[in-house]
């Protein structure tokens, strides 16, 4: 069997990074398989955007002899590699949508790695059948002609994961993709996970909030003070007392339907 079929997607030993002087994230020891879902999740400031960086090469950990982090085995794999494999919707990427484009060549944008089509480059009818494929997938192609400044943030939280799903990536990595939207948007945002997931592929949630924790994702990766402070089973982890230490506050967890809540105790 080749090695890196059988290699985990990510594995990660003893890096840290660190930031003016001191270690933003340290992680002993990761690994994710293909496929395989996680939620990440923890206060404000835990580490959790540096650790999803650190998977997409964003940062580095500190140097070793032995690279601390590797992707489906390779210790230095090349970065073209990983951007093809790995689909990335966060708030950053919504921030830049301040221009006016139809929605498709937003899409395609994703073929190229920019937000719309560049300037210079071929686009055929092969390019727009994809963008529209995208988002006939996420139930959005009626809105392929749309100026989209003119959309919901709802709306463009979608649009920015057709934009990723054109490329076919094996892994989405969901930064807070809740944020800011009203319950419709979330409902669609996390139905889009759930489908994504269910295709086999590998769904890695960035979140403060454990109702983003769509069903399919049974494990979690507690994270706090740049450590990992648990990693599990969400049965065992989504607990009010666990909660309740990774938030300093006292909150109280619930489970429904394999959907889990929280809210504040409040004395
Ligand atoms: N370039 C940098 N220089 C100094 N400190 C940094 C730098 N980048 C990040 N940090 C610090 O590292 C810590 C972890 O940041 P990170 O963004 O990974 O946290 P997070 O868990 O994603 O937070 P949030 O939930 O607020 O997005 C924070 O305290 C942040 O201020």
């Amino acid at each position: 069997m080749d090695a890196r079929a059988s290699a985990p997607l990510f594995w990660i030993r003893d890096a840290s990074v660190v930031r003016a002087g001191r270690t933003i994230l340290h992680v002993g020891d990761f690994s994710l398989s293909e496929g395989e879902h996680v939620a990440l999740l923890g206060p404000n400031g835990a580490g959790k955007s540096t650790f999803i960086q650190l998977l997409t090469r964003e940062v580095f950990p500190l140097w070793r002899e032995e690279p601390p982090v590797r992707f489906r085995g390779q210790e230095r794999p090349l970065l073209s590699e990983i951007k093809g494999a790995l689909g990335i919707v966060s708030s950053t990427m919504h921030d830049q949508v301040r221009v006016h484009l139809p929605v498709e060549d937003i899409v395609v944008g994703g073929l190229f790695g920019t937000l719309g089509v560049p300037l210079h480059a071929e686009v055929g009818g092969a390019h727009r059948e994809r963008a529209r494929a995208a988002l006939d997938r996420l139930g959005i192609v009626g809105l392929a002609g749309r100026d989209v400044m003119t959309l919901s943030t709802g709306q463009v939280r979608r649009v920015l994961v057709a934009r990723e799903l054109v490329r076919d990536p094996r892994v989405l990595i969901f930064d807070e993709p809740c944020t800011g939207l009203d319950p419709e948007g979330m409902y669609h945002v996390r139905q889009t996970m759930g489908a994504l997931a269910s295709e086999g592929r590998s769904i890695v949630l960035v979140t403060h909030y454990p109702e983003d924790i769509i069903p399919p994702i049974a494990r979690v990766l507690l994270v706090k003070d740049g450590e990992v402070f648990a990693d599990g089973p969400k049965a065992d982890l989504l607990t009010s007392e666990v909660m309740s230490d990774l938030f300093d506050v006292p909150l109280v967890a619930a489970e429904q339907d394999g959907w889990y809540s929280l809210r504040g105790s409040y004395a």
